[in-house]
């Protein structure tokens, strides 16, 4: 568990980080969603020791992680990818920091295998690509066996095999009963892989939510068809909808598809239609943090 109490950190008149107070529970993947310069690298080099706090308290487990007697069990975490000594081969890379934090060398085989960089374990560093080099990230910060990961932007750069590779690896991890922290900045990557997000912008929380909570508050309505429109309908209103018909089709406010889905299937009603309309994620994202994105594009005035 990650927890952040009034955590501020200031750059001489730039508050990075502002009074930020969040959780970030284990067994979930929480995205952690802002604009550039939103303050989520600052918050995760405070969570990881790596910057001091102006004020307030980051805590991993309920320490500080200067306090963590075994940091590198406790968390892990891919920052920059780019980090590693070009030269060295990738298992000798291992090596060196499970050495340094008494971590044996059978446990950077199995990392190396669980990444799939088995086979490229001798290959120099500087001649991995950039995926394999994230995989490699990501051994790293899976040496220890942490229960807590934190990973800034893992996706950036990759291929879309990377891409879904990194995404089931987070899911893997929090279905461990993990706690995952992963930043972002697009609302769409984030809805596939997160259950829930932490939307910053200018260092404050705008946003702390489920995935499926921020559809249902974002979704205009959803367009359920059924042969058993009426008694669904009821159904659906008994949960809290509201429910309107439109040309021999249900529209439900107040309630995500999948809750009408569950809902109609525990009553065993047949669903021959259940469309999400509305605005996207990504449109909802970009509207709550249109007050605190750092360089808006100027409009030429002619
Ligand atoms: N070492 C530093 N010195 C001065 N200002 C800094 C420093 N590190 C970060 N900042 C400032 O703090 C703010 C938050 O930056 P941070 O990198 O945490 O944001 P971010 O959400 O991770 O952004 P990005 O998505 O661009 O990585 C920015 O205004 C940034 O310019």
């Amino acid at each position: 568990m990650i927890e952040t109490r009034r955590l501020t950190k200031r750059y001489g008149k730039t508050r990075a980080v502002d009074e930020l107070t969040t959780k970030v529970e284990p067994g979930h993947v929480t995205g952690f969603l802002g604009p550039n310069g939103a303050g989520k690298s600052t918050t995760m080099r405070m969570v990881l020791g790596l910057d001091r706090p102006t004020g307030g308290e980051a805590l991993v487990n309920g320490r500080r992680y200067a306090e963590l007697r075994r940091p590198v069990h406790e968390v892990g975490a891919l920052l920059d990818a780019g980090a590693a000594h070009g030269g060295r081969t990738a298992r000798d890379h291992l090596r060196v920091l499970a050495r340094a934090n008494g971590i044996g060398d059978r446990r950077v085989d199995e990392v190396l295998e669980l990444v799939g960089l088995a086979g490229a374990a001798t290959r120099r560093v500087g001649a991995l690509s950039l995926g394999m080099r994230q995989r490699l990230g990501v051994a790293a910060a899976l040496l220890g066996d942490p229960g807590v990961l934190l990973f800034d932007e893992p996706v950036n750069g990759l291929d879309p095999e990377g891409i879904r590779w990194v995404r089931h690896l987070m899911r893997d991890l929090a279905a461990e009963g993990r706690a995952v922290l992963v930043s972002s900045h697009l609302m769409g990557e984030m809805a596939l892989t997160a259950d829930r997000v932490i939307v910053i912008g200018r260092g404050r929380l705008v946003l702390e939510a489920s995935v499926r909570e921020l559809r249902a508050r974002f979704q205009e309505d959803v367009l359920v068809r059924s042969p058993e429109r009426g008694e669904l309908g009821r159904v659906l209103e008994g949960a809290g909808a509201s429910v309107a018909t439109e040309d021999g089709a249900l529209l439900v406010r107040g309630l995500a598809a999948a809750d009408i889905a569950d809902l109609a299937a525990s009553r065993g009603l047949p669903v021959h239609e259940l469309t999400p309309r509305g605005a996207s994620l990504e449109d909802a994202y970009l509207r709550l943090t249109e007050d605190s994105v750092e360089y808006r594009a100027k409009e030429t005035a002619r």
